[in-house]
């Protein structure tokens, strides 16, 4: 082989390799010490995180929830960035078993923050001090749910919710978000010149927004806004309060849903026949009847107290947790209507299992062996379910349509997190160990629309709850067809 640079074929370019033996030591010594000082940065990002470990006290309340989030994915990207540390964490996190938050992550808490601002009507300001007050008022601009108080959220974290406000179509969520960036006691650390600047940005991608959903609008009032308020910061903050105020009148709520998440009530108290009784479905609760109490009578719901005891209620999330899969509707997609994770588990699984199925059947009077097996389900920051019918499953053969939901609550829920009967104005807030109880179907298998239903978002805490649903077929001892269309 030849080649043009070879040492051997002349003496002098050997002395030359000689005389470089020096600078090659420099590179090298050059090289290790950028690598030392890196790995000294990465020695301090490890400490870092240690230091923060397992400190979970406060991420029930989403606003923590959503900080944490952003400190494990933005803040700690930038850090790693700097010391061109990324690619190396994520190497050494991915053998460790771990996945870093990632944007998506991100996007996903804000997206949460927003919504619960959305259903349960709280400002930009109360939600950026971790204030979490359901508002049954109308949702207006003019902040007065302003409160001091110190802030949990940074400027930085005002328009990355703006953005997903606008990203999402929460025009006026989102207006209120570029409000609170201008507002005197809210991010002192900025110029006034920086706060507006942003302001500016986040209305300019509002306007950007199609007309149907109060685009066109915001390109309008951006028009006069700046010059008329030639930079005054609180000429800004309520010429947009006042903006906020036109978009959210013309705003319809779309769903019902939401405003029966705020106030709906436990039963349906025009009826005055609806009670509370002591009830023995089954010799075996002779010694300790079912508490039952009768929500609404036409279609028939009920909640039982005590149904489960908290050995058998705790028992049972502790055996879900590992087998917990971010829930899908229509058997494919992932979906925003429906943000909680849920694991399936046969009676075989456990002994709680097996016990609550029993249990069940003879609550019911059912053939509980038609039934699905037990679904168990944790929702996330902001977890949902949007109304739906439980006889309309995902995938039900034709034989497997669900007559009957007993949904058992696992916990108690700080706030929210309701389960709504839309139809019939009902709100029921879960209470440990209880359960709701309704059939879905007729006699004669069709569906009864009024149990249309739905789990509003968690507004602080977490939410287990473990579904059993009973088949319609194999029910022909027990709940034999009717002849009437309406039974
Ligand atoms: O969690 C709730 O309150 C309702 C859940 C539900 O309706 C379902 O999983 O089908
Ligand atoms: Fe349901």
């Amino acid at each position: 082989a030849t080649r043009a640079d070879d040492y051997f074929t002349s003496i002098s370019h050997v002395a030359k390799l000689c005389s470089s033996r020096a600078r090659l030591a420099d590179a090298l010594l050059n090289y290790a010490e950028t690598e030392s000082s890196r790995l000294e940065r990465l020695r301090q990002f490890a400490d870092t995180l240690r230091s923060n470990d397992g400190n979970v006290s406060g991420i029930e309340h989403p606003v923590e929830a959503y900080v944490t989030i952003r400190q494990m994915s933005r803040e700690w990207k930038a850090l790693l960035g700097q010391c061109d540390c990324t690619e190396t964490y994520q190497l050494v996190a991915k053998s460790a078993g771990i996945r870093p938050p990632a944007e998506d992550d991100y996007d996903g808490a804000a997206d949460a923050l927003l919504r619960l601002q959305d259903v349960y009507r709280i400002s930009a300001a109360a939600m950026a001090r971790g204030r979490l007050e359901v508002n049954s008022k109308n949702r207006s601009g003019d902040g007065e749910q302003t409160d001091s108080g110190p802030l949990m959220l940074t400027a930085e974290d005002a328009i990355h919710l703006a953005t997903r406000a606008f990203n999402t179509s929460l025009l006026s969520i989102g207006m209120d978000w570029a409000r609170l960036l201008l507002m005197s006691d809210a991010f002192p650390y900025w110029t006034t010149q920086r706060k507006l600047n942003r302001a500016l940005d986040l209305l300019q991608l509002a306007a950007q927004l199609p007309s149907s959903q109060g685009g066109s609008q915001i390109g309008a009032f951006l028009e006069n806004m700046w010059n008329k308020t030639s930079g005054n910061l609180t000429g800004a903050a309520a010429k947009i309060s006042s903006q906020i105020k036109a978009i959210s009148n013309g705003e319809k709520e779309t769903e019902s849903y939401k405003e029966i998440c705020r106030e709906g009530s436990r039963t349906n108290n025009h009826s005055s026949s609806l009670t509370c009784r002591l009830a023995v479905p089954h010799p075996f609760f002779t010694l300790a009847p079912v508490k039952e109490e009768l929500l609404n009578s036409d279609p028939r719901v009920t909640f039982l107290y005590d149904i489960l005891t908290d050995r058998e209620s705790d028992r049972l999330t502790e055996v879900a947790e590992p087998m917990l899969q971010r829930a899908r509707v229509g058997g494919g997609a992932f979906t925003k209507m429906r943000i909680s994770k849920s694991a399936f588990l046969e009676d075989e699984e456990d002994w709680s299992v097996e016990r609550v199925s029993r249990r069940l059947g003879l609550v019911t009077g059912l053939n509980v062996s038609d039934s699905d097996p037990l679904q168990l389900g944790n929702y996330g920051i902001g977890g949902q379910y949007e109304p739906h019918l439980d006889s309309k499953g995902v995938g039900l053969a034709k034989g497997n349509s669900r007559l009957a939901t007993a949904l058992l609550y696992l916990n108690n829920v700080k706030q929210g997190g309701g389960t709504v009967f839309t139809r019939l104005g009902l709100r029921v807030q879960p209470v440990k160990n209880g359960a709701l109880y309704w059939h879905n179907l007729r006699r004669n298998s069709s569906d009864i629309f009024d149990t249309l239903h739905a789990a509003c978002p968690v507004l602080e805490g977490s939410k287990w709850v473990a579904n059993k649903w009973i088949y319609y077929m194999g029910q022909m001892a027990s709940w034999p067809c009717g002849l009437s269309q309406l039974e």
